[in-house]
């Protein structure tokens, strides 16, 4: 087997002390639903991690709890890498992007870029060259004067991956980003996430459906279990091929696709094949 369960090689910065402990955190809606149970998960500063598990297994309340989005009914999250700002949160240092763009159709791409750096009271004189150079590693420079509107589904998800950028977090939250978009526009919007993460040395927590999705980003994948959700499998997966197209017809992808789609089976409930 070429997929190992050996440590995982993280970005140069990365720090011994995770960047973010679940700890025991539980999560029961006021309607009764008891959507996490007790989980526990330590993030290190540089990984890329997938989170799988069925529907309705707690993937979403798991991310807006670590975004800050939501309480816990118990159990703790703590930032052990951050400084803490008074709602409990590193400051500045989370993004979250969602399955829809959420885009202001009212507003150009460079405004909507522009919009948590104008949260922050940042000028837009400060923000301009910021925003430029955001737009343009996702490919978008030539599209700041643009509407949503005249723009494609992939596009739309860029201007958002831009946004959630432009703050510079140290932590991407993704949430089924890709789900809605054709298979090739999300190949290249996967090529887009893997060059980011790498450039920028960001660490990526990403909830995702698709195996094939999970296998080719994550150097560590999450499976969780439903019913209550908690965490069931979590295991690296460490290539020595660069992750591009070859690595998408190559044995070891195969491989990681075989582990994780086994580990989201059991979770489901069925037999490993
Ligand atoms: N605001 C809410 N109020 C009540 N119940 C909720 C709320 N949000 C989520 N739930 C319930 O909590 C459970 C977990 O939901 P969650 O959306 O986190 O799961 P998920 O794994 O992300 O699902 P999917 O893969 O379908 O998106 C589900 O049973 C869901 O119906």
């Amino acid at each position: 087997m070429i997929v190992s369960d050996t440590p995982l090689p993280m970005h140069s910065e990365s720090k011994k002390r995770p960047l973010v402990t679940l700890s025991g955190v539980s999560k029961t809606f006021s309607s009764g639903t008891v959507a996490l149970s007790n989980m526990s998960l330590n993030v290190e500063a540089g990984e890329f991690v997938s989170l799988l598990g069925p529907s309705g297994c707690g993937k979403s309340t798991a991310l807006r709890i670590i975004a800050g989005l939501g309480d816990t009914t118990s159990g703790s999250i703590d930032w052990p890498s951050s400084r803490i700002n008074a709602k409990g949160l590193p400051d500045g240092d989370i993004s979250f992007v969602f399955q829809e763009p959420t885009l202001l159709p009212w507003q150009t791409v460079f405004a909507n870029v522009y919009l948590p750096l104008r949260l922050q009271g940042v000028s837009k004189a400060q923000a301009t060259p910021i925003i430029l150079e955001t737009l343009e590693t996702v490919g978008l420079k030539d599209f700041a004067k643009a509407y949503p509107r005249e723009l494609s589904g992939g596009m739309k998800m860029r201007v958002s991956i831009a946004r959630a950028l432009v703050t510079k977090p140290k932590l991407l939250l993704m949430d089924e980003p890709f789900a809605a978009l054709d298979e090739i526009t999300r190949q290249k919007l996967n090529d887009d996430v893997l060059r980011l993460w790498k450039d920028k040395g960001i660490t990526v927590i990403f909830v995702t459906h698709s195996v094939f999705e999970a296998a080719y980003l994550s150097n560590r994948i999450v499976v969780m279990k439903a019913r209550p959700g908690r965490v069931d499998a979590d295991f690296p997966l460490i290539t020595s091929l660069n992750r591009d197209a070859h690595y998408r017809t190559s044995e070891e992808y195969r491989q990681a696709c075989e582990k994780t789609s086994n580990a989201l089976l059991s979770a489901m409930g069925g037999e490993e094949h």
